[in-house]
């Protein structure tokens, strides 16, 4: 029997870097997980560690989500790195806990619901064919990420943030891309350090949004002004019964940089890596096709999409399941212990972290039958899949709450690249985790369009 007051085997290594630069270096050669399994074969399913300045206890497998996901806040508070709180700031939603964390993500919540993103569909819809017809039409090559970078994050500033196109969201668009490369850094903030460079672009989006919330509450004050046509608005209009705002300015700072940031860089991915699957597995592709060309011929020319045509697209969302599953955009996430806890025989101490790592439960092949094989099939009955099993956009009440908002998004824009054209990569099937997935030289493909194909 283990003494309940035994911390879990392993070591803290040296003092501030602990285990970050071996961890950020095997996620750089995407070797991460394999590091990971090295660790469990070593001392066990739990072990303890040190990440980004702090002790650390990694978990894996169902229960170890399942505790994750459903620990109320008495027992385990979200935490992330020094380096995330510090870029997106401590009152965002990933800070939040219990009473507080509620009151916020309602607000979001609002935005977010199916009810209200069915009235984004066609918007949407006009955002992806302007980007096509921008970046795509007429091109023989693109280098998919960067562009599909550019389309989420225009589709988020239209809809959810009402910024017009132009120099300010290109300007945004890069810092947002600076200061996501340093989210999982070692918060060292010296002039050559990658954190350094992350915090100046913090820094200019701050200046930035500080701007843009003063505009929106002095178009509020307008007569006749609607105050839930963005989410900048809507959250300077909410107010509890004393007619105080709900949300304090801090918060709505903060809680834009999470959305921004959260909201754009990981359906990017998504798609990037669907467009990959789509080269490298002919029946994959011929599947979707078939799938959407039914859709596109039930059409007039030019109408655009439909909530009710993103429910006829079963096929495609499950290709994209699959693809989330050996992808993760999200490679796992931190607690923290807010009180002494005893996990499977082993102390977990007040204050230590807990991490928690995406894709382990996707590649076990007791969960996911010969899980290295894509196929999208093992999602035709979601009922089969064991709960926090599939956890590309987390689980309990911190689930992704963007996650219909990535579907939509993934949707409309895989509908109209197979629809139009065919591609072939220019280069290998390598990515790195920086730390989101990034494949080589961000994806170069030659793109056919489907016309000159046929003639
Ligand atoms: C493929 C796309 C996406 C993936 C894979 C993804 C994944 C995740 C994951 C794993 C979490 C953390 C859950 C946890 O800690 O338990 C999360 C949280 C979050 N995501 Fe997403 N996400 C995606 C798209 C989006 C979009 C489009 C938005 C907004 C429009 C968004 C907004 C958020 C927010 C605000 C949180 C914090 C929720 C909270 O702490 O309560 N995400 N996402």
């Amino acid at each position: 029997r283990r003494s309940p007051k035994r911390v879990p085997p392993g070591s803290l290594g040296i003092p501030i870097v602990g285990h970050s630069l071996h961890l950020l270096r095997a996620m750089r050669a995407n070797t991460a997980e394999k590091w990971l399994q090295q660790r469990i074969q070593k001392y066990g399913p739990i072990s303890k560690l040190s990440l980004f300045g702090k002790p650390t206890v990694f978990i894996h497998g169902k229960y170890a989500n399942k505790f994750v996901f459903t620990s109320d806040s008495s027992t385990l508070s979200n935490s992330q790195p020094q380096s995330v709180k510090e870029l997106l700031g401590d009152r965002c939603l990933l800070e939040l806990s219990g009473q507080d964390h509620k009151r916020v993500r309602d607000a979001l919540g609002l935005f977010l619901k199916p009810e209200s993103l069915k009235s984004y569909v066609g918007k949407m819809d006009e955002e992806v064919r302007m980007h096509i017809a921008t970046h795509w039409e007429g091109k023989q090559e693109v280098k998919v990420l960067p562009l599909m970078k550019t389309l989420t994050f225009n589709i988020i500033c239209a809809l959810l943030f009402g910024i017009e196109r132009g120099a300010r969201r290109e300007k945004l668009v890069d810092w947002f891309q600076e200061m996501i490369e340093g989210m999982w850094s070692i918060p060292i903030n010296l002039p050559f350090t990658r954190y350094n460079r992350s915090l100046q672009a913090s820094a200019s989006i701050r200046n930035m949004m500080k701007h843009l919330i003063g505009e929106k509450r002095r178009e509020l004050a307008k007569k006749g002004v609607n105050p839930h046509k963005d989410l900048i608005s809507s959250m300077l209009s909410t107010r509890d019964e004393n007619n105080r705002e709900v949300i304090d300015e801090n918060e709505i700072m903060d809680n834009v940089m999470l959305v921004m940031a959260a909201g754009h860089d990981t359906s990017s991915v998504l798609i990037t890596f669907l467009v990959r699957i789509l080269a490298n597995d002919p029946s994959i592709y011929a599947a979707i096709l078939k799938e959407q060309e039914q859709i596109a011929q039930s059409k007039q020319k030019g109408e655009l999409l439909t909530w009710d045509d993103l429910a006829k697209m079963k096929y495609s969302w499950r290709a994209a399941q699959e693809t989330l599953s050996m992808v993760s955009p999200i490679f796992g996430g931190f607690r923290k212990a807010v009180k002494d806890i005893e996990y499977d025989g082993y102390l977990i101490p007040k204050g230590w972290q807990i991490f928690w790592v995406t894709n382990m439960t996707h590649m076990d092949s007791s969960v996911f039958p010969e899980s290295s094989k894509f196929d999208p099939a093992r999602f035709n009955n979601q009922a089969s899949i064991p709960p926090y099993c599939f956890i590309p956009f987390g689980g309990g009440p911190r689930i992704c709450p963007g996650y219909e908002f990535a579907r939509i998004e993934t949707l409309i824009t895989i509908h109209h690249l197979v629809t139009q054209f065919t591609w072939k990569l220019l280069a290998d099937n390598f990515f790195k985790r920086d730390p989101m997935p990034v494949p080589t030289e961000g994806l170069p493909i030659q793109i056919m369009p489907k016309t000159n194909i046929t003639s």
